[in-house]
């Protein structure tokens, strides 16, 4: 008796200090989750998520000593609840007849109960579900991420927020060849690529190099700082921008002549990326400033236009042929139309995300025909201010598309993290040529007129 005492008094102590220790968001959840506990028995009940068992236990039978009908017994799903931030997270039994379809009928109604904005319903393992409320909108709170200046532990896994159930997001770009990010200005693509280049910049095996049409010089604008972490960047120059997708061209045939002696496998992913033969990432930045097509016929229009079909096309090659070689290009853009990333570079691209956009054809243009069908998700609801850093993304292994609360990086984390791995930039045609010093990495197609790398 006494030592249940005890343990009573530790247990209650302990719950005391962690709530007395928590935030205010957290504490609502606590308060919620006993909520949720106490009156749970009465609500199954009330929502059919009960049976009720007629046939007497062994031990029920075995009691009824005078033959007296034996009472049903109604069973509830027995509930494990834990809370956070945002709300609960619910695991419950399924019982005969009681399973993931019952309580996903419910769902609407457990939202109600247990005063929640929206209520997920899903299974994780045979014989339980998951029910996730939040009290709060994810996607209304904004977040901030400092990162830790570490080399990631799993390569090419890009974190990339919270969805609309408050749960982490991420995305493998293992084997990815090209990822679209699109949205208004102003809504947090260029924080998004931020994170991810401070993410993985501690990494060695990874290499960047950015193209931003919004800028003149890398001193301008939204990569100065992250620049000393990047082998290559050019501004809005169209000569300059084609002279850097050539030279990426070329990286990528010569990686084909190379895999074979270097890697020992013809795709680099077979063996994953190595400080001396590094995944490639390649930003393109208001991509449309380098695929816009140019109208007229006085001779440097001509030029632009001809530069511009030329940089489609040089782009194209490194998003469909580039993925086996290590090479992973992220485009980017404000505009809105089919023509600011060409429909032939963003259907090769498996992944899309979007940013508001103004109008369902903007979306469409940025995230494919599919999110027509999926009008919740369409980011033309994502234009109120209380979405900045949201965006929609397609699922990787289901239909649909998930909402993201991405987070704010600074340009201060950001400048610290490029000024610590500076010292890990190198050009990867130079670790190449140093890995077979005397062979030709020149061209293995006579008809592709891209200079060599042996040059
Ligand atoms: N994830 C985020 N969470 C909260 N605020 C953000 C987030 N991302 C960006 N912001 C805010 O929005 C501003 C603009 O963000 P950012 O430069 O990333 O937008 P953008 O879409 O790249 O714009 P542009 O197309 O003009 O380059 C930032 O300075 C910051 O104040």
């Amino acid at each position: 008796m006494l030592l249940g005492l005890a343990v009573f008094a530790v247990w209650a102590v302990w719950w005391v200090v962690r709530y007395i220790r928590a935030d205010a968001m957290t504490r609502q959840s606590i308060r919620q989750a006993v909520r949720v506990r106490r009156t749970w028995k009465r609500l199954a009940l009330m929502l059919k998520l009960s049976v009720t068992d007629k046939m007497p236990t062994a031990l029920a039978s075995l009691a009824n000593t005078d033959n007296k009908p034996v009472k049903p017994r109604v069973l509830v799903p027995s509930l494990k609840v834990v809370h956070d931030p945002y709300g609960v997270i619910v695991r419950a039994n399924c019982l005969p007849g009681v399973g993931l379809e019952q309580f996903q009928k419910a769902a609407p109604h457990l939202a109600d109960a247990w005063r929640c904005t929206r209520v997920a319903v899903t299974q994780d393992k045979p014989g339980q579900v998951v029910i996730r409320g939040v009290r709060l909108d994810p996607l209304k709170f904004a977040t901030e991420h400092h990162p830790t200046g570490e080399a990631p532990d799993e390569i090419a896994r890009w974190d990339l927020g919270l969805d609309e159930y408050a749960q982490p997001v991420s995305v493998d770009l293992t084997q990815v060849p090209g990822v679209t990010v699109a949205g208004l200005p102003g809504f947090g693509k260029t924080s998004l690529i931020n994170r991810l280049i401070c993410d993985w910049a501690p990494s060695p095996a990874i290499q960047f190099v950015c193209a931003d049409g919004k800028v003149s010089t890398a001193r301008e604008g939204d990569y100065a700082h992250l620049v000393k972490r990047m082998f290559a960047f050019v501004g809005d120059d169209l000569e300059a921008a084609n002279a850097l997708f050539r030279r990426l061209v070329e990286l990528r045939r010569a990686r084909v002549t190379a895999a074979e002696h270097v890697l020992g496998v013809q795709s680099m992913w077979e063996v994953g990326p190595s400080a001396a033969w590094p995944l490639v990432v390649v930003i393109i930045d208001e991509a449309h400033t380098y695929f816009r097509d140019h109208k007229g016929s006085d001779p440097r229009t001509k030029k632009l236009a001809a530069l511009a079909a030329e940089n489609a096309r040089l782009v194209e090659d490194l998003v469909k042929k580039g993925r086996s070689m290590g090479i992973l290009t992220i485009l980017a853009t404000q505009k809105s139309t089919g023509d600011a990333i060409p429909t032939f570079i963003r259907d090769v691209c498996p992944i899309g995300l979007s940013f508001a956009q103004k109008t369902t054809e903007a979306s469409v243009a940025a995230l494919g025909e599919d999110i027509r069908k999926w009008p919740d998700a369409d980011p033309t609801n994502l234009q109120d201010r209380a979405y900045v850093g949201v965006a929609s993304m397609n699922h990787q292994s289901q239909p649909g598309f998930a909402r993201i609360r991405t987070p704010f990086v600074s340009g201060k984390d950001s400048a610290a993290i490029a000024q610590q791995t500076a010292h890990l930039t190198t050009d990867p045609a130079d670790l190449l040529r140093a890995q077979l010093p005397g062979i030709d990495l020149g061209k293995d197609d006579p008809d592709d007129t891209t200079p060599s790398l042996a040059a």
